[in-house]
């Protein structure tokens, strides 16, 4: 069996080594000829796979180790029988860590308590899910948009226009879409960026075509109460700088990429291809995944748990780092910058998860232990 697979995925001799030939190709380069008689194609978000790449050759599995699935032409794949896969929620809790971390420094930088404000977080999938758990467990009040889950389920859900007039932070977690009945293509388009209330922050690690990035320049330019952090950019690899000037923070789309996050992409498409095959699962991620640097953090039962909260998500991962290395590559030409951009997320350092944090705390303070139990951390 021939496998070609984005030379990003990690671990992926030892899940893949198994089945057969592995060739390794960059994401964005994979060709035609490179699929041609390939069984299985294993990509991230880079790849578009489509009928252009696909038509005529051998492949009939196709796996994405990333959550998102706008690169795949999923209509084709079902008029040519190839079954495919994705990794829902594999990397879904280091999007929450970024969306944590962000609102500390966007807190910071106002001088505003987290527990004056009011969020609104649109789709509330995986990515979604967990923050509004997380937030509501940090006693924060939260307003929820899911139009096709409401449609679905009924609940507690409010509209777009409820959370664009009632919330001052809009955390958007929806997958790409241009078409269907809720369509997510520029749903925050130069209107509805014009409606935000004052002072709100807006916070996008969806994907870049969910915000129009030309009016939301046009916007932040002429209003400067407004506070934007983006992860994730229209036309990337290309990234509009003026924009990314603009806000607060700015990333190479990397929100996702804690390596707990990325190993389970791989393992959850090892798993799909492993069913696909009809052959038992014998790679565990488990076994695979290394211990993380910060073993335990002890907290005296005296501590803030402003500082706390604080301390204990920046301790695992601080967005200002990625921040600062994208900025530094917003220079040279286009070329240069596009390569950057890919170069960052390829080089990426090494970053854990709040989750598996083992927290001690020192003594009895139910407000701590609240806190640390809110984070997802474990209490130990
Ligand atoms: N920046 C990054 O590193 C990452 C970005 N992502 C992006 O985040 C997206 C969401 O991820 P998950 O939560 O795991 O996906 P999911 O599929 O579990 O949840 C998406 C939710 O959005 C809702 N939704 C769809 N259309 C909507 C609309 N018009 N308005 C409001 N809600 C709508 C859906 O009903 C669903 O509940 C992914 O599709 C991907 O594009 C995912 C992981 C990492
Ligand atoms: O899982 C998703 O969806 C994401 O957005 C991933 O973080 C994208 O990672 P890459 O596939 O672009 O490396």
């Amino acid at each position: 069996m021939l496998i070609v697979a984005d030379e990003n995925i990690p671990l992926i001799e030892e899940f893949f080594a198994g089945f057969g030939e592995i060739r390794r190709l960059p994401g964005r380069q994979i060709t035609r000829a490179d699929v041609h008689a390939a069984d299985v194609l294993l990509v991230r978000s880079v790849t578009k796979v489509d009928r252009e790449l696909l038509e005529g050759s051998a492949v009939r599995f196709v796996g994405t180790c990333t959550i998102g699935t706008d690169h795949l032409a999923l209509d084709y794949f079902e008029q040519a029988g190839i079954e495919w896969s994705s990794a829902p929620g594999c990397n879904a809790r280091g999007v929450v860590d970024y969306v944590l971390g962000s609102l500390l420094t966007l807190a910071e930088i106002e001088g505003v308590d987290l527990v004056q404000r009011t969020y609104g977080v649109i789709g509330a999938g995986e990515v979604g899910g967990r923050l509004v758990t997380v937030l509501r467990a940090l006693g924060l009040k939260v307003l929820v948009c899911d139009p096709p889950r409401q449609a679905a389920e009924g609940g507690d859900y409010v509209s777009l226009e409820h959370i664009i007039e009632h919330c001052d932070v809009l955390s958007l977690h929806t997958p790409l879409g241009k078409t269907g009945s809720f369509p997510t293509w520029h749903l925050l388009d130069q209107q509805r960026l014009e409606q935000l209330r004052p002072g709100t922050w807006l916070i996008n690690a969806s994907r870049g075509p969910v915000v129009d990035n030309v009016a939301l320049r046009e916007v932040l330019n002429r209003r400067d109460d407004l506070q934007a952090v983006l992860d994730v950019w229209e036309h990337e690899p290309e990234v509009d700088r003026e924009l990314a000037d603009l806000c607060v923070l700015a990333t190479p789309h990397i929100a996702g990429y804690s390596l707990e996050g990325k190993q389970r992409g791989t393992a959850q498409i090892y798993q799909a291809l492993c069913d696909f095959l009809g052959q038992p699962a014998v790679v565990r991620l488990a076994d695979l995944l290394p211990p993380p640097w910060l073993v335990k953090v002890e907290l005296s039962a005296s501590s803030d748990p402003g500082w706390a909260l604080a301390m204990l998500c920046r301790g695992v991962y601080d967005p200002r780092r990625d921040d600062a290395d994208f900025r530094r590559s917003l220079t040279g030409s286009v070329h240069e910058q596009k390569l950057a951009f890919d170069g960052l997320r390829k080089h990426y350092p090494v970053r854990r998860e709040i989750e598996g944090l083992a927290v001690h705390v020192d003594g009895d303070s139910v407000a701590l232990k609240q806190l640390v139990k809110a984070l997802g951390a474990v209490l130990v």
